[in-house]
C-alpha cells in the first residue's frame, strides 16, 4: 500500500478499560476514501477500536496515525478539528430539540456562521429529515434519527467517519439507503470505518474487511473476496469464526 494512500494506520495498538487489555497489539491500515469493515464476534474489540481513534479511550502501547500523524491522546476537540467524525452506536440526538437545533449543536465547534450555511447542504442528502426541520428530533422515524445524526457528523465535512452498527433498529431499507450514502461519502474521498453486524449487506459496499478476535488482527482482505467466500456464513455469521478465520489470515 502506498503510504500517500494511508488515511488511518493503527500501530502495535494496546488499549482498554482500567487494568483489561481489549485491543492487544493491534495493527492496520485502512486507505483514504475506502469503507473499512471491522468484523468479529461480540465483545473482539470493534467499538473499542472506534472509540481509541475518536480519543474516549488512550492506547497504553503503540500508535494511532492520521494522515501520518499521531492523534493517539489527542482530545475529542482536536480530532474534530482534525476532521475525525462518530456517529455511536444506538440514539444520540437530543429529542426534545428540533432537527434544526440538534444539527446546530454538531456545528459547535464551527461557529453559528459556517454552521448555518452548511446546514442546507448537509439537508440535501436527506430530504425526507429536510422537510421536518422543526419538528422534534423524537418525532422523527428510527430511520430518520439515524440520518440526522449522520448528517450531524457532515457538517463537520470529515475526512474521516467512524460508525458503529448504523442498522440496528432500521428497516432494510433504510439500511439500504444509509449503506448507499456511506458508499458516496467514500466516493468523494471520506475515509470510512464502519461497524456493522449486517455482514452480508455491509461487505457488498465495503472496500476492505478487518476481522478481529480478542482484539487481535486475525483477517484483512478485499471485502469483495471475502464476500465471494462460500464460508462466509460459518466464518461470520455462525459462530465458528476464530478456527477458519486464522487459516485465512493476511
Ligand atoms: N466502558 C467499558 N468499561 C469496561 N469494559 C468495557 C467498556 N466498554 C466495553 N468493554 C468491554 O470491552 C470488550 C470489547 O468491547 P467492544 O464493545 O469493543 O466489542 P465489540 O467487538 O464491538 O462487541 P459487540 O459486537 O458485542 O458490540 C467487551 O468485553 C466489553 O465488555
Amino acid at each position: 500500500m502506498n503510504t500517500q494512500d494511508t488515511c488511518i494506520e493503527f500501530k502495535d495498538v494496546v488499549a482498554g478499560y482500567k487494568d483489561f487489555m481489549i485491543l492487544n497489539n493491534l495493527s492496520f491500515k485502512a486507505k483514504r476514501g475506502t469503507i473499512t469493515l471491522l468484523l468479529g464476534p461480540n465483545g473482539a474489540g470493534k467499538s473499542t477500536v472506534l472509540k481509541a481513534l475518536f480519543g474516549l479511550l488512550k492506547p497504553r502501547q503503540g500508535d494511532i496515525l492520521l494522515d501520518g500523524v499521531s492523534v493517539a491522546g489527542a482530545t475529542q476537540k482536536q480530532l474534530l478539528a482534525q476532521g475525525i467524525a462518530f456517529v455511536p452506536q444506538g440514539r444520540n440526538l437530543f429529542g426534545q430539540l428540533s432537527v434544526f437545533e440538534n444539527l446546530e449543536l454538531g456545528g459547535i465547534t464551527l461557529g453559528m456562521k459556517t454552521t448555518h450555511e452548511r446546514i442546507p447542504e448537509v439537508l440535501e442528502f436527506f430530504p425526507r429529515v429536510k422537510e421536518r426541520m422543526h419538528s422534534a428530533a423524537s418525532a422523527l422515524s428510527g430511520g430518520e434519527q439515524k440520518q440526522l445524526e449522520i448528517g450531524r457528523a457532515l457538517l463537520l465535512r470529515p475526512k474521516v467517519i467512524l460508525i458503529d452498527e448504523p442498522s440496528i433498529g432500521l428497516s432494510p431499507m433504510v439500511v439500504a439507503d444509509v449503506f448507499k450514502l456511506l458508499r458516496r461519502l467514500a466516493d468523494q474521498g471520506t475515509t470510512v470505518l464502519m461497524v456493522e453486524q449486517n455482514v452480508k449487506s455491509a461487505l457488498k459496499i465495503s472496500d476492505e474487511a478487518i476481522a478481529l478476535e480478542s482484539g487481535r488482527l486475525v483477517l484483512q482482505k478485499p471485502a469483495s473476496e471475502l464476500l465471494a467466500d462460500p464460508n462466509i456464513e460459518r466464518l461470520f455469521l455462525g459462530g465458528a469464526h476464530q478456527s477458519n478465520a486464522q487459516a485465512s489470515t493476511v
